[in-house]
Formats: structure tokens, sequence, C-alpha cells
């Protein structure tokens, strides 16, 4: 790495893990070396990507809940309409739909400004549900997320490019799934790993030979 390293936002699942959903032990190597601000940008909820920050000892940079929670220099910042999605989740039960979570749904007891459903869940039914409210559905892959429109990763990237004082321009990303399309318009270069959904593909400036993060190493190497 050089003078010029570029700073990076990366997305977790898909993209930092192996094809099982395992992180990629090699990321503890790569990261806490990178010379210049690191971003941890995902759908997952709050204190996932600020627990994998902690493990890695690198700065807690974070953008959660695709973009619904942003953490940047110690100031966290809230977007979107948390009340409106536990509406239309509790219409969504009604019409006999379920979350499909079973047990303790860790996946959304620290979620704040969204709610996820599992690939399980009956997507058609979610996304009508979510139309009447007027939120919509990501389906990333590895989840189904009751969002609203607007809260973006890329916004996220905007948010916390202005709170370090860099040019959003200046940032590298890689990423594999639809929440990953906006980062990829915002930041000034985007790469889809091999795995990558078409919405990822389709925005990212170019797909690497690499799945998961052997795909992420290479753009890392290369930079
Ligand atoms: O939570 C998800 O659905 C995907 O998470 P990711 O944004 O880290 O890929």
């Amino acid at each position: 790495m050089t003078a010029a390293t570029p700073p990076l936002v990366l997305d977790i699942d898909g993209t930092l893990t192996d094809g099982s959903g395992r992180l990629d032990p090699r990321i503890f190597e790569y990261l806490p070396e990178w010379e210049a601000p690191l971003v941890l940008a995902t759908g997952k909820a709050f204190p996932y990507p600020v627990t994998l920050c902690h493990f890695l000892q690198i700065d807690e940079t974070v953008i959660a809940e695709n973009g619904g929670v942003v953490l940047a220099d110690g100031e966290v910042s809230y977007q979107g309409d948390p009340e409106r999605a536990a509406e239309a989740v509790a219409t969504f039960e009604e019409r006999g739909g379920d979350l499909e979570w079973s047990g303790f749904d860790s996946i959304n007891n620290w979620r704040e400004t969204e709610i996820a459903a599992s690939v399980s869940a009956d997507l058609g039914l979610l996304r009508s549900v979510a139309a009447e409210y007027d939120l919509e559905v990501f389906d990333t892959g590895y989840a189904y997320h009751l969002k609203t429109p607007g809260v973006e990763k890329g916004v996220g990237l905007r948010a916390v490019a202005d709170t370090l004082d860099l040019d959003p321009a200046e940032f590298v990303a890689v990423g594999d799934s639809i929440n990953d399309a906006s980062m990829f318009e915002v930041a000034g270069r985007s790469f889809a790993v091999a795995n990558a959904d078409d919405a990822a593909r389709e925005a990212a400036d170019a797909v690497v030979e690499g799945s998961y993060f052997d795909g992420t190493a290479s753009v890392l190497d290369s930079l």
C-alpha cells in the first residue's frame, strides 16, 4: 500500500464472508492494517458491525440497517420510519405472514429503523403490504428488509464521508447485493464480487473474478 491508499466501504455478508456465511479469517489481517478510513456497511442491525469493528480493533465507522443507522467519529444518526415498518409487519401477520425467525429473534431484537424477514417468509405478501405502507423490500439474498424508501447505504456513505471530511468519491466500495448498489453509485470506484446479484453487478464499475472474500482480497491487493 502507498500513501494513496483509498478509504474503503465494505459490505459484510457475501463480501467479507465465505459461501457458508462465516467471516473469512483473512479479514483479521487485511482490515486492521488498512491505512485509510474503513467503513463496514451492512443490512444487519447496528450491534453486528460495531462488534466486528471491536474485535478487529478498528475504528467504529459503520453503516447498519442499509443506511438506517450510521456511526462515524463517535456520532450516531438514524434514518427511516420504524413505526411504519412495525405497523406493516402487524398487517403482514394479520394476513397470515410470518417473519419466519424461530425462537429468540436476534435478527430484529436490536434493529432500530427497519424490520427484516427470513428468506423463507412470503415475499409476495410482504411486498404487497410494504406498498400499502409506502415502504419497500430489499431481497439481499440473506434476508428481506422492510424499509423506508430513500434509506440506503449510499446515503449513509455520504453522511460518513461528510463526518470524516472526505469526498465520497475517494472511497472504493466492494459488495454483492442490491443493497450495495447505492453505495456503488456514491463511491468513486466500485467492485462487485463474483457471487453478486444482478443489481450489484449492474451498479458496479467492475465485477471481479473471485467470489466472496477471495474477490474482495483481489480488490484490496490491487489498490
Ligand atoms: O443483512 C443482510 O441482509 C445482508 O447483509 P450485508 O448488507 O452485510 O450483505
